[in-house]
């Protein structure tokens, strides 16, 4: 039987040799073959169903601490533009996937994805039967693992995995911001992307961001929407932000517990009020820390660009792009106002309760006054989004800025601006009509790109 024969009836073309591992702290192990950069690295095992985008998952600094599955069969198979990174360098620790392709084939390729991750640093492992590996984490939950090319011994990867560090209490956020303060402005964008910017948009905002660990793509739609931001690291005094005499303050995505980020919320309780703010993922979890609420650990998160997201203002169902493991719980953060909510006073855990009421519940936060729910995920009923009724401040659990997405929430950064505004209607918004705003495509970008 020639060798790939024998493959093919093993029905894997790689792993054959055993030169990598990955190990579970639940004993459950796999072996495949080294595709990254040789060594051991330890994270919390998780996994992303995206059907392309790996470049921006992999470089999305929200992954610290993590090692990443990615579900779909072959990957690498576009290779690595580098513009279309979401960060100078990843931050995760670890990749598994099924299939390497280390021949790429697109003209925007730089180089292959498996030679991205060894410059990187990033210890890869391929063979792997990543469906049965999500399928035991779903069953199983979230949990330390370890990604191995110099160890095979089962015992001592267990024994390392075992006594690694839990992401649970840690501060990541603090190893992915930014040192000093930096600008991002339409003249930072990747010719590729600034390309596709409408004519402006005039810079009207001046937006502080917290920079947690900040996406890229996100500072790109602050920009669409027309916001000169400047990023600070993720523990800036609120009295220096409220200092610039900024127009809005903005929350980024970031890794890790957003309980051990202390630094960050307790400056968003004193900005909160004092000026219009937005938050996306890690930045809803500081707005709520910053309200007092309780978060929790979701049994192995939402990661991928497919999640259903219930907007309940709009009764409308955004597919949208995900990555998170914890989530704030609503029902902490105040007693429901039967008023405003269609009559009722008792909580309910599950969100969806609030979807089939047809109703978006609002409660009353000792510090902040009424908080409404907007946004519901319609596959677990946790919270997406809430908006504060009496502070000009909103935010998202999920990412508009998606990068690798749909574009269907792309509305919010509009809706920044409008709060900016002074509107009190900000996310009243025609979500379809807005999805392309501040970008133009076709023939006139087209034609701008060939005379540049
Ligand atoms: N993308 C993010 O900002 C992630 C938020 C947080 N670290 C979580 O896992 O829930």
């Amino acid at each position: 039987m020639s060798d790939i024969t024998e493959q093919l009836l093993r029905g894997t073309s790689k792993g054959v040799g055993a030169k990598a591992a990955l190990a579970l702290e639940d004993g459950t192990v796999f072996f495949g073959a080294a595709c990254g950069a040789a060594g051991e690295a330890f994270g919390e095992i998780c996994f992303n169903t995206s059907l392309e985008g790996y470049l921006e998952v992999i470089s999305d600094p929200s992954y610290a601490g993590q090692i990443i599955t990615l579900t779909y069969p072959q990957i690498g198979n576009y290779g690595v533009n580098l513009e279309d990174a979401q960060s100078g360098k990843p931050a995760l620790r670890g990749l598994v996937v099924r299939d390497m392709c280390a021949t790429p084939s697109n003209w925007r390729s730089d180089m292959a994805l498996g030679e991205y991750l060894e410059r990187n640093g990033v210890v890869a492992i391929e063979g792997v039967d990543t469906r049965a590996l999500v399928r035991h984490v779903r069953d199983h939950g979230a949990q330390r693992a370890i990604v191995s090319t110099v160890d095979d011994d089962v015992d001592s990867l267990l024994a390392k995995v075992r006594a690694s560090a839990s992401i649970v209490g840690q501060n990541l956020a603090a190893t992915v911001s930014c040192e000093r303060p930096y600008a991002h402005t339409a003249h930072d964008m990747p010719d590729s992307v600034r390309f596709a910017l409408a004519e402006g948009p005039d810079a009207r905002f001046s937006v502080i961001a917290y920079d947690c660990g900040v996406k890229r793509s996100i500072l790109d739609g602050l920009v669409r929407a027309g916001c000169s931001v400047t990023c600070v690291p993720w523990d800036t005094p609120a009295e220096d932000v409220l200092a610039q005499h900024p127009d809005g303050v903005f929350l980024s995505n970031g890794p890790g517990d957003p309980d051990a980020v202390s630094g960050t919320y307790s400056q968003v309780g004193k900005l909160l009020g004092k000026v219009p703010m937005f938050g996306i993922c890690l930045g809803h979890q500081m707005m709520g820390k910053a309200a007092g609420a309780d978060i929790e650990k979701l049994k192995f998160g939402h990661r991928g660009g497919n999640h259903p997201v219930m907007n309940l203002l709009t009764r409308r169902v955004e597919i949208t792009a995900q990555n998170h493991g914890f989530g704030v719980l609503f029902p902490s953060m105040g007693e429901l106002v039967p008023d405003l909510s269609g009559g009722y006073t008792e909580h309910h855990d599950d969100l969806r309760f609030w979807v089939r009421a047809g109703i978006a519940p609002v409660v009353r936060n000792e510090r902040f006054g009424r908080i409404r729910l907007t946004h519901v995920n319609l596959n677990d009923g946790t919270v997406e989004g809430v908006a504060f009724l009496d502070v000009p401040a909103f935010c998202v659990q999920y990412h508009p800025e998606a990068a690798p997405g749909p574009t269907d929430a792309h509305y919010l950064f509009t809706a920044f601006a409008r709060l900016m505004e002074g509107r009190k209607d900000y996310l009243d918004i025609d979500i379809a009509a807005d999805r392309l705003a501040g970008w133009r495509f076709g023939a006139e970008a087209a034609k701008e790109l060939a005379n540049a």
